[in-house]
């Protein structure tokens, strides 16, 4: 028997295990839990399975809702943020399986607002990933902000989600073969086991159209500098850094000519988003028009947005094995040498190779790397105010040790409005000295 026909196997076994044990389980929590609100404990577990394009079956339980879906299976190493993580419109089109063994323990959000009108616990207003695999779904939620379970969520949005597997036997495959074409089914499909004929490609459509908003939309109107976002599946926490930074904000399509508009803004922002970034080549092209701007204003990139500039400043993209998801991706900065922790979530990359220490192409260089595996992190003008990242400074979840980014950006937007010729950000950028790296470490309560 092969491993994976084992892990499979034994998963089986695992699902059939709680199949004949929940009475056992419910009662044990009703005895000692001193928690809000006892999560779903089926009375009979329904069986789930996710099934790759490549022949692995990974059978398990359903805790979501009772529907089959399609994405593309990734992975993410994350420990914290499954509300985030499900809700950031990146995740578009994905089957999202978690590395953490134990998901769902602080339940999930509301969809309450902030001052700005943004929601303060999630990336967007719907589950965006096509289903979740978990190894153990927590079947009791603790934490205050938590209206609902994880599993309710998933089923009232209509997100299959499955437990009981071996998520490690899960990654393995992924990290050999590569993110996977993958379907998650539920209940009689499962135990009816009909090979799958056809798994649908998201990413040969355009998620960037999908996730992007329909309509131009303004917040916080009376700020201090005015900042075009182009929306290609923009996060809530990036609106929010730019907002609550004093930035009015003008959130506009991702098609949208912005070259129209750009002398009426202080900064245009590119966000992240879903799929392969070459769907959004209108805005590759308006990115080229801005740089030949002979008045340039500050533009900055997240993600999708580094990709999108990489892209206007001639280089190429290509798909990474399996991606980088997680909370915990080194990215050092090429000019202080100095490393961040940083949020990520990406499975398409900037080849960089022609921007080596020293080479500059059309006048951008390299301007972070990752520490793991050497992949692109960031690019930047030599001379100009454009530059863009690969991670996420805004996090959410995720260390946030990168947010004063959005500090440097908007800087640069505000000595362009008045208009005080500051140098790029980066010059000014503090040195690697011996001083800086014995500075003890605030620490803030
Ligand atoms: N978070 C993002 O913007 C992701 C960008 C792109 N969809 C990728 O996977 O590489």
């Amino acid at each position: 028997m092969s491993i994976l026909r084992h892990v499979a196997a034994t998963s089986l076994a695992r699902s059939m295990q709680s199949v004949a044990r929940p009475t056992l389980v419910r009662s044990a929590i009703k005895a000692t839990t001193p928690y809000r609100s006892l999560a779903t404990v089926a009375d009979t577990a329904t069986p789930a399975a996710l099934k790759f394009k490549s022949g692995h079956v990974f059978t398990g339980t359903s805790f979501g809702a009772q529907n089959s879906s399609f994405g593309e299976a990734v992975f993410t190493t994350s420990l914290v943020g499954y509300p985030e993580s499900m809700t950031d419109p990146s995740y578009r089109g994905q089957i999202l399986v978690f590395t953490q063994p134990l998901i769902g323990n602080y339940g999930v959000p509301s969809q309450e607002k902030d001052q700005f009108g943004l929601l303060k616990y999630f990336e967007s207003n719907k589950i965006q990933c096509q289903g979740i695999v978990v190894n153990d779904y927590a079947t009791q939620y603790s934490h205050w902000t938590a209206v609902e379970s994880l599993g309710e969520w998933c089923a009232r949005e209509g997100i299959p989600a499955i437990s009981g597997v071996d998520t490690r036997a899960i990654v393995h495959v992924l990290r050999d073969q590569g993110s996977t074409l993958a379907k998650i089914e539920i209940g009689d499909e499962v135990l009816e086991n009909k090979q799958v004929v056809e798994f649908p490609n998201p990413n040969l459509r355009n998620l960037v159209s999908e996730a992007s908003t329909k309509e131009v939309y303004e917040l916080n109107p009376m700020g201090d500098i005015k900042i075009a976002v182009i929306d290609c599946g923009v996060k809530e926490n990036i609106l929010r850094c730019l907002v609550s930074r004093g930035a009015a904000v003008t959130v506009f399509p991702w098609n949208y000519d912005f070259n129209k508009v750009l002398d009426q803004y202080d900064g245009l922002f590119i966000s992240n988003g879903p799929g392969d970034p070459r769907a959004a080549m209108t805005t590759v092209q308006n990115l080229a028009t801005a740089f030949k701007n002979p008045n340039p204003k500050p533009i900055f990139g997240i993600c999708m947005g580094n990709q999108l500039m990489g892209m206007a400043a001639g280089l190429d993209v290509y798909k990474l094995q399996f991606g980088n998801r997680g909370h915990n991706q080194p990215a050092i900065n090429m000019k202080n040498g100095r490393c961040s922790i940083t949020s990520q979530n990406h499975g398409y990359a900037l080849e960089d190779s022609v921007l080596a220490p020293g080479k500059t192409l059309n006048g951008w260089e390299k301007y972070f790397v990752n520490a793991n595996d050497g992949s692109n992190e960031g690019i930047r003008h030599t001379v100009k105010p454009f530059s863009s990242v690969q991670f996420h400074p805004e996090a959410k979840g995720g260390p946030q040790d990168t947010e004063y980014l959005f500090d440097e950006f908007l800087n640069l937007a505000r000595a362009e409005k008045t208009k005080n010729n500051a140098k790029p950000f980066f010059e000014t950028a503090e040195p690697l000295t011996k001083e800086v790296l014995n500075k003890p470490i605030e620490i803030v309560a």
